[in-house]
């Protein structure tokens, strides 16, 4: 299934804003895929699909996760939104034929992210947040990280994830501080961790 053809096919299921923001993260995660020796053609197609389920009807999130045989936890029950990042994944699988395992993680961790992020994983992830669409407070100092230091820019975005629900009172889920954890251990050893 072609680009194009996809673009179609997520005009009928999303907002134009919407659709303007799935170009953005796609242009930019080919961008930053070039910039870090990563496969553009992936990053591209997740980029696109992150966000496929995004429009789905709150009260509908749950039954269609359980139809995918998503597994669901508390934290997904009590916040449903985020079953739109699994939801997409099998969208992009089931009706958009996109079998390739790399872009379905990817579209998968794109809201929460996760320990062991792939080089694919933390391009969507931040293209997620630094497409041009984007604005808030903090934004500028991601932007220019996320293309001199990817692993640096996403810890910055995770903390900034953390501390805007931390302020809006909100549940984090628990895959967003495995992230942020793994991060920090790589980090703090590089020599173990090559990846
Ligand atoms: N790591 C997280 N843990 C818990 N809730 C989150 C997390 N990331 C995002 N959310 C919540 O999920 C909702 C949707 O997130 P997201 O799809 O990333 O937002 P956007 O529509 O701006 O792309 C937001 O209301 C946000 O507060």
């Amino acid at each position: 299934m072609d680009y194009e053809y996809i673009l179609t096919q997520l005009s009928k299921i999303l907002s134009s804003k919407r659709l303007q923001h799935s170009v953005g993260v796609s242009k930019t995660a080919e961008e930053m895929a070039e910039r870090f020796g990563g496969d553009k053609v992936k990053a591209g197609l997740a980029g696109l699909l992150h966000d496929a389920a995004r429009e789905v009807p709150v009260a509908d999130l749950l039954p269609m996760a359980q139809a995918f045989g998503i597994v669901v936890s508390d934290i997904e029950k009590a916040e449903p939104i985020l079953l739109h990042a699994p939801i997409s994944a099998k969208l992009a699988e089931s009706k958009f034929n996109i079998h390739d395992a790399e872009i379905l993680q990817a579209i998968f961790l794109h809201t929460t992210g996760g320990a062991h992020m792939s080089l694919l994983d933390k391009i969507i992830y931040l293209a997620d947040v630094i497409e041009p669409g984007r604005n808030f407070g903090g934004l500028e100092e991601i932007r220019a990280m996320a293309y001199s230091d990817l692993d640096k820019a996403l810890l910055l975005a995770l903390d900034q994830s953390i501390s805007y629900i931390l302020e809006e009172g909100g549940l984090i889920h628990p895959a967003t501080i495995e992230a942020r954890n793994d991060l920090l251990i790589k980090q703090r050893t590089p020599i173990l961790h090559t990846t």
